[in-house]
């Protein structure tokens, strides 16, 4: 399979959010990936619901949303009626996991787990066949423009190796801190999504810095 690029829009102009959608619309760019935080699970403050409502008309690729939230069993719902298609939660929010994940799906979205930088990939061991993906944090979640941390290669290979095992047809996000410096080394570690923010916003020409990581 061909790998998947998933532009973060923390890092849009939220002055122009509307041109920022249709940039990723006209891009090679295959989801929206959209960062929402609580201000308690991480200290920071992103968007919420009333602005996925308001843009999910005019996403023309799927909403990959990523909550970093205590709790994100209360707005399965709410979200998926927001045009979420993809429900990533914490794997360090969630008590009852496996309930989560039943939920997401009978709502009829995709389930993602998301792990923290230092939340072993061995967590997913008796889960990993009920996933559609796994989102492996590259740098510790709340902002944008973070530095990359290194351990993601290695954690990438034992995450692949477990899906392997488990013949779990599960697809692995990478996200922080991504760029085309470690951009092809996690597609060679298993990487099967790739999500950049800083890296596409702030860039000249978003547009072809999609492209270049969708070429790579
Ligand atoms: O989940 C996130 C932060 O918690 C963002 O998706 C991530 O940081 C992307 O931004 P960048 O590419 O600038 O690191
Ligand atoms: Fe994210």
């Amino acid at each position: 399979m061909k790998h998947l690029i998933a532009p973060s829009l923390l890092a849009a102009d939220f002055s122009n959010l509307s041109s920022e959608v249709d940039m990723i619309n006209k891009s090679e760019a295959d989801w929206f990936h959209l960062d929402i935080m609580d201000g308690v699970f991480v200290p920071n403050i992103s968007f919420g619901i009333p602005v996925l409502e308001s843009i999910k008309d005019k996403c023309k690729k799927p909403m990959d949303v990523h909550l970093m939230i205590v709790d994100p069993d209360r707005y399965i719902k709410a979200f998926k009626n927001a045009g979420a298609d993809i429900y990533n939660v914490h794997y360090e929010a969630c008590t009852h996991l496996h309930r989560t994940v039943q939920s997401i799906h009978k709502e009829g979205m995709k389930a993602g787990v998301t792990l923290n930088p230092h939340t072993p990939v061995a967590q997913l061991e008796e889960i990993i066949t009920d996933l559609d993906l796994v989102l492996l944090m590259s740098v510790n979640p709340g902002f944008g423009g973070q530095k990359f941390i290194e351990n993601t290669y290695p954690k990438i290979e034992r995450l692949k190796e477990l899906i392997l095992k488990k013949n779990s047809s599960a697809l692995i996000e990478v996200d922080g801190g991504v760029d085309n410096t470690n951009a092809r080394k996690l597609l060679d570690c298993g990487a099967d999504v790739l999500v950049a923010g800083s890296y596409v916003f702030k860039s000249k020409n978003p547009v072809q810095t999609i492209s270049l990581l969708k070429e790579i």
